[in-house]
């Protein structure tokens, strides 16, 4: 039985729920949604009816609720046919077979939300937003990623883009008849336009590491003699703030990590191995490691025992971070006269007491500019900057071609190079190769 190329897939995710939901997407969605419940094809467009699901001998595998968005009102943009069945494994899964049988092809992982791209229903970066969605950890990851839904990201490249197209049209038709009458957009006013554009790249480039903050976790380490209170303070803050999905990749050695969330930030945090005199040499390889892997790292936390004389607190060598958070740590035991002018953040992992203002100072320090969040915000990830980091050396060197006063066909062919990158962003021109790695990183129903 044909089913045209027409997909399905489980959209729900796995395991047992109240309902399930199953997609089918193509040219005969409703046509296999039909032969699955025994009934016509005349679907009533987006009115959902309840219907039997049967296999093929004609005995009952669900009773379901079917729902049918004509092309091209559909998150596709192809017929979409949606089965909402019994949340159960099995009932899922013998629905799933049943629809298979009567034509539909399994989708891919990504595939529901590649063929919305392929149907213009999204940009690249919509369809990149998707995915952020789906796996924010926190409210700003979340509200970033609305934004790039809307189209923010891509509408400002897509501007961009334009702008250099009208620049290069310019200067071509100029280059091809020099004898018309083209007003000659070259030197000075040619070069404010390419750098207008290369400061917009380079305005949407900052937003490049709180993109990266929001997406992966500000990562964090927590560093500090033995016994200052590192896992203690590390269980605290997991206490309350613990991430819906917790336990990334485990990291090396020592060290423990896990994501958190502090006050809207994700936060990925390292607790690591006691950073204190070397006693041996293994020990020695084991401390450069651990400040070698801290220095990687976006905030660094020291925890100090304050009860303690500041010489003996305070770890020997401290990695270098340029974020840094000091803890005078087992404040409900009174603190010892060194501290009195320090300006750490005064904690007790016992009664609980400076938390908040450490997680304040930690929103603080991640500095996702959160005031201005909200409309028109977006925050890149590394495909875009890769992108926008090459369409910018491309203008450069138009800007530096133009100041040589070099042929104009040398400026132009950088100008064109720079709208290509842009392009790719929102994947408006030719981008095969780069559809693959994204869509491939989505689940099966997506
Ligand atoms: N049942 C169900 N819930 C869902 C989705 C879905 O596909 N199915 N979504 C999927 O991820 C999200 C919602 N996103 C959607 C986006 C566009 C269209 C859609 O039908 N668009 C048409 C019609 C627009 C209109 O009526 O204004 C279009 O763009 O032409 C549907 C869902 C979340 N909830």
């Amino acid at each position: 039985m044909s089913g045209g190329d027409t997909m399905a897939a489980v959209a729900t995710a796995g395991g047992t729920g109240a309902v399930a939901l199953i997609r089918l997407s193509g040219p005969e969605a409703a046509e296999v949604a039909a032969r699955a419940c025994t009934c016509g094809s005349d679907w009533q467009d987006r009115r959902a009816v309840l219907k039997t699901v049967r296999d093929e001998a004609g005995a009952v595998i669900d009773q379901v609720l079917v729902t049918v968005f004509h092309a091209p009102r559909s998150y596709t943009g192809d017929t979409v046919a949606e089965i909402a069945t019994h949340g159960g494994r099995l009932v899922t899964r013998r629905v799933l077979e049943r629809l298979l049988e009567c034509g539909a092809r399994s989708a891919q992982p990504g595939e529901f939300t590649e063929r919305a791209f392929m149907n213009g229903k999204l940009d690249l970066t919509q369809a990149e937003a998707v995915m952020d969605l789906i796996s924010a950890q926190s409210e700003l990851a979340l509200r970033a990623a609305h934004e790039q839904l809307e189209g923010r990201l891509g509408e400002r490249t897509e501007k961009l883009r334009q702008e250099l197209i009208d620049t290069v049209a310019n200067l071509e038709a100029w280059i091809d008849f020099p004898e018309e009458d083209i007003d000659p957009e070259t030197g000075e006013a040619l070069r404010k336009r390419i750098e207008g554009v290369a400061a917009e790249i380079r305005a949407l480039l900052s937003t490049a590491d709180q993109g990266r903050i929001l997406r992966e976790g500000l990562r964090t380490v927590i560093c500090g003699r033995p016994n200052a209170g590192k896992s203690s303070l590390m269980n605290r803050l997991l206490g309350s703030d613990r991430a819906i999905v917790s336990g990334t990749e485990g990291t090396t050695r020592d060290t423990i990590e896990e994501m958190l969330v502090i006050e809207g930030v994700p936060v990925r945090m390292v607790d690591t191995a006691g950073l204190r005199e070397a006693g041996d040499e293994i020990e020695e390889e084991g401390i450069r490691r651990t400040i070698q892997e801290a220095e990687r790292a976006d905030l660094l936390i020291v925890v100090v025992d304050s009860t303690m004389p500041m010489d003996g607190a305070m770890p020997a060598r401290l990695p270098e971070v340029g974020r840094k958070i000091l803890v005078l740590n087992k404040s409900d035991l009174g603190e010892h006269a060194d501290w009195s002018a320090s300006e750490g953040i005064r904690v007790s992992c016992l009664d609980g007491r400076g938390l908040d203002e450490l997680r304040a100072q930690v929103r603080v320090l991640a500095d996702l500019g959160e005031a201005d969040w909200g409309e028109h915000s977006v925050a890149i990830n590394a495909r875009h900057r890769d992108r926008l980091m090459r369409a910018d050396e491309a203008l450069q060197r138009a800007d530096a071609s133009l100041s040589a006063d070099a042929e104009p066909e040398i400026t132009a062919l950088d100008l064109r190079e720079a709208m290509e990158y842009l392009g790719e962003i929102a994947g408006k021109i030719d981008t095969e190769e780069i559809l693959g790695s994204i869509f491939s990183r989505f689940c099966i129903g997506k």
